[in-house]
């Protein structure tokens, strides 16, 4: 791991409410620069709406958020940030290239790098054979690949992945997080939401978010040892109360 202390993605004190609802409670977290930060925690402890917020597509209700020294949200900032969302952001009526076309020009990719880029991303998410296939047509994983390959389009210095590995097969999985190691190594820093538990160890660290609180921030080496548990399950039942 080759860590250059520097941060990267920053928040403080983040609250978000619904209405009247609270749904997070203050979360401050520092993230470093070409880290692989996992965000763990069960369905509704509010990990989504957390990197939303991060990513800049939502807005604390207080709170600060600031990316790469940014205060978000700022739109100037996609084209730093890489966001795959939980539910897919796609055009189902175009192919996957049109789609990856229209992205990259958002992104303000040039032909030429665009064209090479595709044809990358798309043989790591295993789409070569359906650049030209229309969206519609995808299936669910499909479609979760082809917004990972999107996010990955043009090369951020921020991914935010909200699970984006559910859905696909362990082979497929293994050469994503190969790709998302290797990103890091460049210097790219990674957030990625999981309650993939197996997945905790491709993690550099760990922040377990339960009930829109975050209750543990560590290795998971160090999070086991801490909490005296074998596995990270056992861990955050630990942090989360459950077992003492
Ligand atoms: N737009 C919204 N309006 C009202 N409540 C919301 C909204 N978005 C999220 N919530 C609530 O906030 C809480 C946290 O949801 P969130 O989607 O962030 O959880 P999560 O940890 O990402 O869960 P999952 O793993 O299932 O995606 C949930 O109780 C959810 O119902």
């Amino acid at each position: 791991m080759n860590h250059s202390q520097e941060v990267c993605i920053q928040t403080e004190k983040v609250v978000r409410k619904f209405g009247d609802r609270e749904v997070l409670h203050g979360i401050s977290l520092q993230v470093q620069r070409s880290e692989i930060f996992g965000l763990l925690g069960p369905s509704g402890s509010g990990k989504t709406t957390l990197v939303k917020m991060i990513a800049g597509i939502d807005e604390a209700t207080s709170g600060t958020i600031e990316v790469l020294g940014t205060s978000m949200p700022k739109l100037e900032m996609m084209n730093r940030i890489g966001y795959m969302a939980q539910s897919d952001a796609l055009y189902t009526e175009l192919t996957a290239k049109e789609n990856m076309e229209f992205f990259g020009s958002l992104f303000g990719l040039r032909a030429k790098k665009l064209n090479q880029r595709m044809l990358e991303v798309m043989e790591l998410v295993g789409l070569t054979e359906h650049l030209k296939r229309q969206v519609g047509s995808y299936s669910g994983g499909m479609k979760r690949r082809l917004s990972l390959a999107i996010a990955l389009l043009h090369e951020p210095e921020v991914l935010i992945l909200d699970e984006p590995t559910v859905g696909i097969d362990p082979v497929l999985r293994k050469s994503i997080w190969d790709e998302l190691e290797k990103q890091s190594r460049q210097g790219t820093t990674i957030l990625v939401t999981t309650h993939v538990m197996d997945e905790a160890d491709k993690c550099h660290r760990l922040g377990m978010v339960r009930d829109g609180s975050l209750i543990a921030v560590g290795t998971l080496e160090h999070l086991k040892e801490e909490s005296g548990s074998a596995s990270i399950e056992e861990a955050f039942l630990y942090y989360g109360g459950v077992r003492s």
